[in-house]
């Protein structure tokens, strides 16, 4: 599915962390995809109309950037633009709670990408999120990502170990990667950004067997890189951007 991106070459709005900005910026790159990262309220609907998709990331959320996602999202709605909600650390406090629930009451997201933790605060099921990182419950996460996905009609990926993908009725269990991806930062949020161009370079009806496909080639990724932290950076991305190249 990378390949599919790199032939689409899709713009990605990306309003996203800034701990993550420049490796997804980079990562999108590698894939073939042209990232866009804008945030300021007075350039978002602008921003987004020139967009094939658009990523809603609330790392590092504000008072001001919540707006502007509003904005961003329900410009998108308007147009059919697809959008992916990476909702970071929603566990982590009341606050981002308030916010991922205002997101989802005002916008319409095309999937979720989130891992473990953060599905369960946003189905409001038992777990020990710890920061942004998934933490540990005992709550069946397959079962709530079917219920979060038919509330608000969109497709949830939750990842980990083991990748759960479904709009509610199909499914699919992606395998495989590399533990060390648990250890950099922004793994996770860069998948959703390649998420968003995966949405934007597919056919609307094919759209959760390619992200499954992408799902895939990203765990790819992972176990075609080596285990020390900052060599896995570089060549993670490096194999990205390989199997992106490769020819269907
Ligand atoms: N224990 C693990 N073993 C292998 N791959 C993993 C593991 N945990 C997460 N991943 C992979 O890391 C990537 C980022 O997922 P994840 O860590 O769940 O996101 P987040 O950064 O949002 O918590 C995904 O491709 C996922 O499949
Ligand atoms: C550490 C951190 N703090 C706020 S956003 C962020 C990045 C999280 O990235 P990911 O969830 O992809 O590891």
């Amino acid at each position: 599915m990378l390949s599919q991106i790199k032939q689409a070459a899709p713009l990605i709005h990306c309003i996203t962390n800034y701990v993550v900005a420049n490796f997804s910026a980079n990562g999108l790159l590698a894939v073939g995809a042209s990232p866009i990262m804008a945030d300021e309220i007075k350039e978002v609907s602008e921003v987004v109309s020139s967009s094939d998709g658009l990523l809603i990331n609330i790392g590092t959320v504000n008072d001001f950037t919540i707006e502007s996602m509003l904005v961003a999202g329900k410009k998108a709605n308007e147009l059919n633009i697809p959008i992916v909600l990476d909702p970071v650390g929603v566990g982590a406090t009341d606050y981002r709670k308030r916010v991922v629930r205002r997101l989802l009451k005002e916008v319409k997201f095309n999937l979720i990408r989130c891992n473990a933790g953060e599905l369960a605060s946003i189905a409001g099921a038992d777990w020990q999120a710890k920061g942004v990182d998934s933490g540990e419950g005992f709550a069946n996460t397959d079962t709530i990502a079917r219920e979060v996905a038919l509330k608000y009609g969109c497709m949830v990926a939750v990842t980990g170990r083991t990748d759960f993908l479904t709009d509610g009725h199909a499914e699919y269990h992606i395998c495989g990667g590399n533990e060390t991806a648990t250890h950099i930062t922004g793994m996770g949020c860069l998948l959703s950004a390649i998420c968003a161009a995966s949405l934007a370079s597919s056919n609307r009806k094919e759209e959760l067997k390619s992200l499954a496909a992408t799902l895939k080639d990203y765990k790819k990724a992972a176990e075609l890189s080596l285990d020390e932290n900052g060599s896995f950076i570089a060549q993670f991305i490096d194999n990205v951007q390989k199997i992106a190249e490769v020819k269907k």
